[in-house]
């Protein structure tokens, strides 16, 4: 017996990690996302075959599970954990036109005020949906896909939590909240990596675990990031260069500000502080194929700045280092040549690192010591040359890259 599992649900695809009692990886799986018109399925589809992919050797000796999902991205259930409307993505920003009621209430500096926060979302769904005669359940997509391993419905944890309004301070739900959530059953809110109950007696038979297999609460798919990098330090921070560009520094003091989008999750007495932007990866990947990207890159001088002056986005609109729903991309001139125009795009990209970073010093959190990257972008060592020259501070690959594994720590029992 002995085995805990980690899955990461990214904003591409899915992973699943198992480790040993010594942190050890015994299994690693993968699969992407196809294009999808129904997102639940396809997401509850990928986490069965993920699990299938598991030796069964191993199934057989796990001890507990964690999931972690992409943050903000949201479901509204039936009491069977049935989705009622398709679930509202990350970066879906529909929620901006709500703004203006939750600023009535909430305090100034509350992460809800952001058009892609989960608390917009809900008032978006309030909004939009006729009035149900049965009670209907907020889930996190890391909270759903739980719920198919354990079977509770209305259980989170308190970093999927924070863009719903959770108080992880005080830990509860504030007063201000309840007027704007209501009818809506919000859901009961842990310390991540919490054991939530055994696995289902389907899940066990179907796919061979033991019936004392625990689920455990989960996070999101940046903090696994981070808890998988290694970083404990205060100053340590973690760069994610995934589809999007998420960053989050190990601070003793809490910041919070809207205007540039930055907020602290709690990690045990600690603060985790950065933000979220809209510009990464996925705006590579709509003008290069990976395999263009490893190439072009070798041909970049890093130490030779670029003079273009880019703001990569696909679409208008950016949560972190500047919260603004409607910031247009700058992405001109255009050069013919694709190492020029990849090169401004990677540096675009590694300044608006930096200006984050600039911006959570300004505001006072522990001061930056050194950077770990996780994400696809981290095979790239002359972005990480050119972000070492913007940011100051040596910047180095985590050991362990995965967020499944950070979610396989959790589950653990590491960080709880
Ligand atoms: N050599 C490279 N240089 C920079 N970025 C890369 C490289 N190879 C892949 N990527 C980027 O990595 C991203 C995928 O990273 P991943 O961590 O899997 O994302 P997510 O989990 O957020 O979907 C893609 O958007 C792609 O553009
Ligand atoms: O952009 C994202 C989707 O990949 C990030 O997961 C997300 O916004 C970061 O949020 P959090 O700090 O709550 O983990």
């Amino acid at each position: 017996m002995g085995f805990y599992l980690g899955i990461d649900f990214g904003t591409s695809g899915a992973r699943a990690i198992v480790i040993d009692a010594k942190r050890q990886i015994q299994a690693e799986r993968q699969l992407e996302f196809t294009e999808s018109s129904d997102w639940s399925q396809c997401w509850q589809t990928t986490l069965f075959q993920l699990i299938e992919q598991i030796p069964v050797s191993l199934r057989r000796e796990l001890s507990a599970i964690a999931l972690n999902g992409t943050s903000s991205t949201v479901l509204l259930c039936d009491r069977s954990g049935n989705p009622i409307t398709p679930p509202l993505l990350y970066n879906d920003a529909r929620g901006r036109d709500t703004l203006e009621e939750i600023r009535a209430v909430a305090p100034p500096q509350q992460i809800t005020l952001s058009a892609t926060s989960s608390l917009a979302k809900l008032r978006w769904w309030y909004h939009h949906l006729q009035p149900a005669d049965t009670p209907l359940y907020f889930l996190h997509q890391a909270d759903w896909l739980a719920f198919q391993l354990h079977g509770k419905i209305g259980i989170s944890d308190y970093h999927n939590a924070l863009k719903l309004g959770y108080d992880v301070e005080n830990l509860c739900y504030p007063d201000w909240l309840e007027p704007l959530t209501a009818p809506f059953k919000l859901p009961q809110v842990l310390a991540p990596g919490t054991p939530i109950g055994e696995i289902l007696p389907p899940m066990r038979d179907r796919f061979h675990f033991p019936p004392d297999c625990l689920v455990c609460a989960g996070t999101t798919d940046s903090i696994a990031a981070f808890l998988a990098s290694g970083a404990t330090s205060p100053g340590e921070a973690v760069t994610s260069l995934g589809s999007t560009l998420v960053i989050k520094l190990l601070s003793h003091t809490r910041i919070d500000e809207a205007a540039s989008g930055i907020y602290s999750h709690r990690l045990g007495n600690l603060w985790l502080v950065g933000g979220a932007s809209n510009t990464g990866g996925a705006v590579l990947r709509h003008f290069f194929s990976d395999v263009e990207l490893a190439e072009l890159s070798q041909q970049i001088n890093p130490e030779q700045p670029s003079l273009l002056d880019y703001y990569p986005l696909l679409q208008p609109g950016d949560r972190f280092p500047i919260n603004d729903p409607n910031l247009l991309p700058r992405l001109e001139p255009h050069p013919d040549n694709p190492v020029d125009f990849l090169q401004g795009l990677l540096e675009g990209i590694a300044r608006i690192e930096a200006l984050g970073y600039q911006r959570l010093q300004a505001l006072g959190a522990t001061p930056l010591t050194r950077v770990y990257t996780a994400g696809g972008g981290t095979k790239n060592l002359t972005w990480m040359r050119m972000r070492d020259r913007y940011l100051n501070v040596p910047v180095i690959p985590s050991p362990q890259t995965e967020a499944a594994y950070g979610s396989a720590l959790l589950s653990y029992g590491n960080f709880s």
